[in-house]
């Protein structure tokens, strides 16, 4: 029978299938667990009498709440010095393999999986985390789940789920030079809407898609729940073959044969029928920032503000009226002409090892604007030592920018990295909800080429904006 690639994961983890509008009980191939969202659920196996069912398919790591500078000494923060320690507690109580502050392999979660090869095509990853769709960039069922679903999983590596429906997000055509994975997520969304995805697993195909690398396309992914999805994936090809070969949980020698076998079968079928389909030219977009919100109130770099008169729809008129009103902003402003106080380059959406590439090749030789603070996290510790081995925290240094340790940090402000009421960034993260990055902070969601040209401009721009780094001398 033919089947979408999400249908194909989905069959074959039944352990029990629902009867009557029952739920399917999946099995559960890789659960991944932060500090954030697992204490409850740990406590529930302690008051329970239970242990964990597979430790070794459990992986933890420390993320939110781990702050970016000087990380050997206690964490000053007390709800956050908590958290942290009642995770390090129960990793030890209830065996299960633990990335600690100081680690190597510490970092964000969602950069942690596939770095670490535990992240492949055909696995059902959950994480107590919205942001696990990032691991359906391989071809994996990978979604978020609640606290009570994070202890089910830990007592039974299994979960009850109702089947989603399925939609296909084509992206045909070829990105022009700066426009980038981030853009075409953003412009999705802002096509879709939030809510657009409810209840369904995209599946991001074409040619675009099929052209961008394993971390262009994590980014995709990350923002499938942006758009209110269940999840996002993409059909493992060579691409995703490439990027996991070799790394340390990646299967060897005839292990790795058979998994390749089995990873080819792994594609949405011909006639393979999807619940919904959305077509996207990528020869038509542009470098996209947000200028609201939420993650769908996104425009063109070369826009303007928009005017919420000029929005038919009442709901969405009354929400661009609060979101202009908490963002600061005036209609018909051209968005070029935003001025911002901090760039944020990291995140699990745009914190991995290309992306830091990517903005130190824009700010190489060059200095950032005054009055702006620049803060470069890379998403693990690992993406960390590979940017220094590749000197690129000496470019960020030399650009003016700060050059941070590991984790989410002003993604989302559980730690002392925030911004200040009023302040506006440019952000390379998901999302830009009112008091997001801190009380009162406004945020701007960009690619990282975006991020980096703002830097040095001091108001939202693409690489394209700029003068040539080195002026050739006059003689
Ligand atoms: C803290 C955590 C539960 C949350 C999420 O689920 O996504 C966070 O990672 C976020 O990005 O808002
Ligand atoms: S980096 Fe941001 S989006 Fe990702 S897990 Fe951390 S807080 Fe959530």
């Amino acid at each position: 029978m033919s089947g979408t690639l999400a249908e194909k994961v989905w069959d074959a983890h039944v352990v029990q299938k629902g009867s009557g509008g029952a739920p399917d009980l999946l099995y559960i191939d890789l659960h991944l667990v932060h500090e954030v969202t697992s204490p409850q659920a740990f406590e529930g196996l302690r008051l329970a009498g239970r242990g964990v069912r597979r430790p070794d398919l459990t992986i933890a790591t420390e993320d939110h709440n781990t702050p970016t500078l000087d990380i050997d000494r206690p964490i000053a923060d007390p709800t956050s010095r908590t958290q942290i320690q009642t995770l390090r507690a129960n990793a030890e109580e209830f065996g299960i393999r633990l990335h600690s502050l100081g680690d190597a392999d510490q970092g964000i979660v969602h950069v942690v999986g596939p770095q670490l090869g535990l992240t492949m095509p055909g696995l059902t990853v959950v994480c107590g985390d919205s942001h696990t769709s990032t691991h359906g960039a391989f071809g994996a069922l990978a979604f978020g789940i609640g606290t009570s679903e994070v202890e089910h999983v830990l007592a039974t590596q299994t979960l009850p789920l109702t089947p989603f429906k399925t939609m296909a997000i084509n992206v045909e055509g070829t990105l022009k030079e700066g426009t980038t994975a981030k853009d075409i997520i953003l412009a999705v969304i802002a096509k879709i809407g939030t809510g657009g995805g409810q209840g369904y697993v995209l599946e991001y195909r074409g040619e675009a898609i099929r052209n961008l690398s394993m971390e262009a396309r994590m980014t995709i992914c990350n923002m499938s729940i942006e758009a209110g999805a269940r999840a996002g994936m993409i059909a493992p090809d060579e691409t995703t073959f490439e990027y996991i070969k070799g790394r340390p949980h990646a299967p060897e020698g005839e292990d790795w044969d058979a998994a390749v076998e089995y990873w080819r079968s792994l594609r949405s079928d011909d006639d393979a029928v999807f619940d919904a389909e959305v077509t996207l030219d990528a020869n038509d977009l542009e470098p996209f920032v947000t200028w609201g919100t939420n993650p769908g109130q996104g425009l063109p770099l070369s826009g303007r503000v928009p005017d919420p008169v000029d929005i038919a729809d009442e709901s969405a008129r009354r929400a661009a009226e609060r979101s202009l009103e908490y963002m600061g902003l005036v209609p018909g402003t051209p968005l070029r002409e935003i001025a911002v106080d901090t760039v944020f380059i990291g995140s699990c959406t745009n914190g991995r090892i290309e992306d830091l590439r990517a903005v130190a090749e824009v700010v190489k030789g060059r200095r950032k604007a005054e009055n702006v603070t620049v803060l470069v996290v890379p998403g693990s510790a690992r993406v960390r030592l590979q940017a220094e081995a590749e000197g690129l925290d000496k470019v960020f240094l030399d650009f003016g920018a700060e050059w941070r340790n590991a984790g989410c940090s002003m993604c989302l402000g559980m730690n002392p990295d925030q911004l200040r009421p009023g302040e506006r960034a440019a952000s390379t993260s998901n999302r830009n909800f009112e008091g997001r990055q801190g009380k009162g902070g406004r945020t701007h969601l960009v690619s990282p080429l975006v991020a980096a040209a703002t830097a040095v401009r001091g108001t939202l721009s693409a690489p394209s904006d700029l003068a040539p780094a080195a002026e050739p001398a006059l003689v």
